[in-house]
């Protein structure tokens, strides 16, 4: 069966990243036999600039259609000053929301051959494996109210509010303690349980669903602790489930425990594995057009598609393969090398994972 596989760029480093990941997918179609058909569109600032809004219906009518949807980033310094509601970002967020994708899948792996590259000792990180599980649809990214009032004194104030139903709560959790009995058996659920009752809530619902997985152990973590453990002792933890707004910033600082935030991938699958994959980084600006961005997490992401939502698990492992094997050789692009060491930029990167990936098919 073919499955269409959607690719939006986006901003910034995105389109020099996606363009190695696409690589890698017309490489499995054409010598691998992988059935895809693959679209293009635009998103985030990009899309903006051609159609006046970052998620045009255009763009939403394809990703609907597809199997999967590969996303670079999206965003930049140059669309900061537009309202919310039109910024690059939001087309990301219309993505996800209009979807569904309600499970978003960050695995954080320390490659041993990039132990140097972690800021952390390498006996506080060697043999790191930790999935994070983010729930990805609701939180104070989507609740209502929302937005900027001015107050009758003329003062303006800002307002978020953070949400959750007890079933999105049950269904994110159940997706982590699933993925538990494939790992380690291992859920630690963090909250703010202290202070908010929306995470009040949140604990109460993950004790109750824990039930159901008497064979997973389950623990509680209050998300300024988990940030602290995460530095301090991460291997403790196996898999990580919390909300969307914990999620985005524990995941940020998992990606450091692996050496950059250049190395890790996503998922954000709903609950039929139609899912939407993409670098857990952003746009970096900085670096953007210069062809030095690590394009791995990208590729990874490719990997995670394969296996979730292309059915195509060994194809996914050979990709798997296909980064170790590069990493073995000593590859390296600016933000995993150490200092003084050589370097290669993107293309190089992308051009050495398909010549690994076919090597590894003779
Ligand atoms: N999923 C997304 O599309 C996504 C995620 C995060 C941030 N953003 C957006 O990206 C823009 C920049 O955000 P930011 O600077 O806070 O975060 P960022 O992740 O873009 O960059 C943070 C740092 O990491 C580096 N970096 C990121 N990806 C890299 C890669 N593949 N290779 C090498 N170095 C890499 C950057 O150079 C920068 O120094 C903002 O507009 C933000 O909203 C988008
Ligand atoms: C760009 C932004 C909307 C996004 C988020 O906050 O979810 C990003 O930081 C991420 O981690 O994917
Ligand atoms: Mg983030």
């Amino acid at each position: 069966m073919s499955h269409s596989v959607l690719i939006l760029p986006g901003d910034g480093i995105g389109p020099e990243i996606v363009a190695e990941a696409v690589k890698v997918l017309i490489t499995l179609r054409d010598e691998f036999a992988l059935n895809i058909t693959l679209e293009h569109a635009l998103v985030g600032g990009a899309a903006y600039e051609a159609s006046g809004h970052p998620l045009p219906p255009a763009t939403l009518d394809l990703a609907r259609a597809a199997d999967a949807v590969l996303l670079g980033a999206v965003g930049g310094p140059q669309w900061e000053a537009l309202p919310i509601a039109l910024r690059p970002e939001k087309g990301l967020l219309g993505l996800r929301g209009e979807l569904g994708l309600f499970a978003n899948l960050r695995p954080a792996i320390l490659y041993p051959q990039l132990a140097a590259a972690s800021t952390l000792k390498p006996e506080i990180v060697a043999g790191l494996d930790i999935l994070i599980v983010r729930e990805l649809t609701g939180d104070i990214y989507f609740g209502q109210p929302r937005g900027i009032e001015t107050l009758p004194s003329g003062e303006k104030r800002g307002l978020n509010s953070m949400v959750y139903t007890e079933s999105e709560i049950e269904r994110i959790c159940h997706v982590a303690f699933a993925a538990a009995r494939q790992r380690q058996h291992r859920v630690c659920s963090v909250d703010k349980a202290n202070v908010l009752e929306c995470t009040e809530l949140w604990r109460e619902v993950a004790t109750r669903v824990g039930r159901d997985y008497p064979d997973v152990q389950l623990n509680h973590l209050y998300v300024d602790n988990a940030a602290m453990q995460l530095v301090r002792a991460p291997k403790q933890f196996d898999v990580i489930v919390t909300g969307n707004l914990f999620g985005d910033i524990l995941s940020d600082a998992a990606a450091m425990l692996t050496g950059s935030i250049g190395m890790l991938p996503s998922a954000s699958l709903d609950a039929n594995h139609k899912g939407m994959y993409e670098p857990i980084h952003g746009s970096a600006p900085d670096i953007a057009g210069r062809g030095v961005a690590n394009p791995l997490a990208t590729i990874l992401s490719v990997a995670m598609m394969l296996r979730y939502s292309l059915a195509a698990p060994a194809l996914a492992d050979l990709v798997e393969k296909a980064v170790v094997r590069v990493l073995d050789r000593g590859l390296r692009t600016a933000d995993i090398a150490a200092a003084g060491t050589e370097t290669v930029g993107t293309a190089q990167m992308g051009d050495a994972v398909i010549t690994a990936l076919r090597e590894l098919n003779t």
